[in-house]
């Protein structure tokens, strides 16, 4: 099952707070640390899973298929740079797979690849990353909708949550929507009751 809302974390975050969210209805987490070593990585994914198992929630690790492998990750995130979504799908046929999509025809090149979801983005534009095209806003996620369940990416708040699942998408994955907030647990609360 694909979650409707995605909390990046990284080893920066506040770790003690997992469980918190996953108690509130955060039903995805998406383990995401550039800085990380490959044994640091492992060790940040157990921990994600450990803190919000027994609230049923999935894990998934971003770029890296043999990390989600060896830390029982329930999924991997590929984006243009990593493994090949039909690569990843040969050697690991039970992960959940996402792929970074920038419009329709990337999306129903990761359908047939063997993709479960798209992180369809930046809808809007983001302090989380740089390098990325200009965000394109609700009309082309619209526009994309129909081929994979679709998660909206990209300086996503509550009130545009809502919009990204008006318009048609499964869900959304937040950085800055939740972790730079002034409360991360109060703005965790109003993202689950967006995306519901
Ligand atoms: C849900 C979701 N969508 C898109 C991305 C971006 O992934 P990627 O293209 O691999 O870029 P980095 O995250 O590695 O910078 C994502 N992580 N999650
Ligand atoms: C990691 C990432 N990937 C994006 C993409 O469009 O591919 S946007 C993004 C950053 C999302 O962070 P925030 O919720 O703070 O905007």
């Amino acid at each position: 099952m694909v979650p409707k809302l995605f909390c990046l974390v990284s080893s920066s975050d506040d770790l003690a707070l997992l469980p918190a969210l996953a108690e509130a209805g955060v039903d995805g987490f998406q383990v995401r640390d550039k800085s990380a070593t490959t044994r640091e990585l492992v060790e940040l994914t157990r921990v994600v899973r450990g803190s919000v198992e027994m609230y049923d929630a999935t894990v998934v690790v971003n770029d890296r298929v043999d990390v989600a492998l060896a830390a029982g990750a329930a999924g991997v995130h590929l984006g243009a740079d990593d493994l090949p979504v039909r690569e990843a799908r040969r050697i690991a046929p039970r992960l959940l797979i996402g792929a970074t999509c920038r419009d329709r025809e990337q999306v129903a090149a990761a359908a047939h690849d063997g993709a479960d979801y798209a992180g369809f983005g930046p809808l809007f534009a983001t302090q989380s990353k740089s390098g990325l095209p200009d965000p394109f806003g609700l009309g082309a996620l619209a526009a994309a909708h129909g081929v994979l369940p679709l998660i909206g990416i990209g300086g996503i708040d509550a009130v545009r949550a809502g919009g990204a699942r008006a318009a048609g998408a499964h869900g959304v994955a937040v950085i800055g929507g939740l972790w730079r907030q002034p409360d991360p647990l109060v703005a965790a609360k109003e993202l689950v009751t967006a995306v519901a």
